[in-house]
């Protein structure tokens, strides 16, 4: 590359593009990487305050903005990942599907210590739809030293993929519905059509609701009814907190559950419990599930519905940004609400 007066750039490659900004009117590509520079273009470019251009010369050693660019995507997507092309020396890196996003969050650390390298990503564990720009990257000089892309390069593969969409699983889900107001018919139930637009707005479907009175047995009994029926997974509502009729955790643990947590660093949904029956993840969801927009619900269930087994540090990370701010209208998952970890 070589820096040449813009008078003398006649018939030259443009080694790189030329920004165009107009407040309020223009923020975009004046001239593309590679053009070749027409006599006419000389004025337009003196507009932009270019009086001098940089035209191409590249080495085994060293790599265009653009390149850099898209080798620093490639060693970060995993699945369900694609590749914008380079504009202005920035790649963008889009969910190909609907999924659960997943960034390395170690490995993304690693790749921005490498001087001079930019990788730039939304937060991990959410819900992301097809289209959306999850990462973007680009190098901070118009070339760059190869051998810097080259570590980008290496700890892309040592701990391959920092960033990939993971697809939703299609379960049938039981739901077990506890309160003994609900199953004497004292209020009509509430909680089943919440369930059903969370369950199916995740593209999954109640299998079954069964509405149960405030008995351990008969929690139980409803819960391995359902996964006698194929459940795959079970979530149950209400009866999760201290009065003596909450007795939904001793019918989970009746049922067989294998407790993960009880009790959730995240408000709304501090009396979640977590627990699994074989490889049947049951989500003892309490009251205010019902009642708040967004809840601990929205932050576990894709991540168990994108097949990963939720641990009891999973559940604990979610403190850092599990507080909702209860915003008026909820912004969510435009806001901090579950994305501290
Ligand atoms: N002293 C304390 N009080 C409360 C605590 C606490 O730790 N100490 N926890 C609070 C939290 S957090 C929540 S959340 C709520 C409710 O938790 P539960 O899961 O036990 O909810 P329930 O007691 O079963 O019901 C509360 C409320 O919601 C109505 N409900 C429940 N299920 C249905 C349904 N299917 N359809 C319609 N309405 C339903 C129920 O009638 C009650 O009005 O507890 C806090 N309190
Ligand atoms: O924590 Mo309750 O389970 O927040 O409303």
């Amino acid at each position: 590359m070589k820096v040449v007066p813009v008078y003398e750039a006649e018939g030259m490659v443009l080694c790189h593009d030329i920004t165009e900004i107009v407040p309020g009117k223009v923020k975009g590509r004046a001239f593309k990487k590679g053009h070749i520079v027409r006599r006419e273009d000389i004025a337009k470019l003196l507009n932009l305050g270019k009086e001098h251009l940089y035209v191409w010369e590249v080495n085994e050693n060293t790599l265009h903005e653009n390149e850099a660019a898209l080798r620093i995507a490639g060693a970060a997507a995993g699945s369900g990942i694609i590749r914008t092309e380079p504009s202005e020396g920035k790649v963008e890196l889009k969910a190909e599907r609907t999924g659960l996003l997943k960034i390395n969050t170690g490995a993304l650390e690693k790749i921005n210590g490498v001087n001079e390298v930019v990788l730039a990503t939304i937060h991990s564990n959410q819900l992301v739809n097809a289209g959306r720009v999850v990462a973007a990257c680009r190098v901070v000089p118009l070339v760059i030293d190869a051998d810097r892309i080259r570590s980008v390069e290496k700890i892309g593969r040592a701990n391959f993929p920092v960033i990939e969409i993971k697809p939703l699983k299609t379960l049938k889900i039981g739901v077990v519905t506890t309160g003994s107001e609900v199953y004497h018919g004292r209020i009509p139930d509430r909680f089943g059509p919440v369930m059903q637009e969370k369950i199916t707005g995740l593209g999954s479907r109640v299998l079954r609701q069964i509405l149960v009175d405030d008995q351990v047995d008969m929690i139980a009994g409803a819960i391995r009814t359902l996964i006698g029926e194929g459940a795959g997974m079970i979530i149950t509502t209400g009866g999760m907190s201290v009065d003596p009729d909450d007795v939904t955790p001793a019918g989970i643990r009746a049922a067989g559950g294998h407790v993960v947590v009880y009790g959730a660093p995240v408000l709304p949904g501090s009396m979640f419990m977590l627990a699994y029956i074989g490889d049947i993840p049951v989500l003892g969801l309490p009251g205010c599930v019902m009642y708040h927009k967004t809840t601990v619900f929205d932050l576990i269930a894709p991540r168990i519905l994108a097949g990963e087994e939720v641990g009891r540090q999973d559940i604990i990370r979610l403190a850092h940004g599990g507080l909702c701010g209860v915003c008026d209208p909820c912004r969510y998952p435009n806001c901090s609400f579950g994305k501290g970890s």
